[in-house]
């Protein structure tokens, strides 16, 4: 799955420069090129995310969560784990026993681990393999969280492709995953019914609501989202929980 570089070529009126960020066997972020009077950009751009919506409206909640109502809704932040709340972080100290794609048994010492490791998953590349080794045995989330991002910014090729759009996703399933395993924490989940849900990272504006609500908090409505989904089945089954996870 790793991503095909091509080293641009300079023309012949031309020069070329690449950024390298790192010692490692990384390909470059970006080269760029003169050619007579234009420059070719070439390389992984970061893509940008859409910064349209912001906190979702009540009206928008309820849609997604009809336990939200236009009337009584507050909003309830969460970010550090050790704040009330803060077992919604995904810094929180849960471990996650999955099975991954090919069926075998995992433990993940967090979702953050679980999430950041995902970005290297597929890529047929020993360095994205040992890329998710070392977070999945990182001390703490934290650690995880830096070093995922780190890879992230200095390897650009080692992140699977399809990253963006499979991110979302990855969340959800080790979300599903904490909240069906740990009764207590669904029962805290379910205990939010009504409220909107932001985690309140300041600099993260895609996970997160940002400083004055402009994020996209992608954390609060896939809990939202979940929370919904676990009602539901409360009212239509009796089903225990489960100790692990299948994908
Ligand atoms: N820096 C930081 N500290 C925390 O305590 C957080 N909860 C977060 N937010 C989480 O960071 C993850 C996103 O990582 P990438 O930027 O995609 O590498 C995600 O789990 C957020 O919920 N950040």
């Amino acid at each position: 799955m790793g991503k095909p570089y091509t080293q641009p070529t300079a023309g012949i009126t031309g020069h070329s420069t690449a950024f390298r960020t790192s010692p490692m066997r990384c390909t470059p972020l970006v080269a760029h090129e003169t050619v007579g009077p234009d420059i070719l950009i070439s390389g992984f751009l970061q893509p940008i995310p859409d910064l349209t919506p912001i906190i979702p409206s009540v009206n928008e909640t309820s849609a997604i969560d009809p336990t939200v109502t236009p009337d009584d809704a507050r909003i309830l932040f969460f970010y550090k784990a050790w704040d009330p709340y803060g077992a919604f972080s995904n810094f929180s100290p849960y471990p996650l026993h999955m099975t991954d794609e090919n069926g075998v048994y995992l433990t993940w010492p967090s979702v953050e681990h679980y999430y950041q490791a995902h970005k290297f998953i597929g890529v047929n590349d020993p360095l994205a393999r040992d890329c998710i080794e070392k977070i999945k045995s990182s001390k703490s989330p934290e650690e995880a969280a830096r070093e995922g991002r780190k890879i992230q910014k200095q390897c650009p090729d080692l992140v699977r492709p399809d990253w963006e759009t499979a991110k979302i996703d990855v969340m959800y399933k080790a979300l599903k995953c904490k909240f069906s395993i740990y009764p207590h924490l669904n029962s805290l989940l379910l205990s939010t019914a009504g409220s909107v849900l932001v985690e309140a990272s300041p600099y993260d504006l895609f996970w997160g609501g940002g400083r004055e609500g402009e994020g996209l908090n992608y954390l609060g409505r896939l809990l939202m989202q979940l929370r919904s989904e676990f009602l539901g089945e409360s009212l239509t089954s009796s089903e225990s929980s489960s100790e692990h996870c299948n994908l």
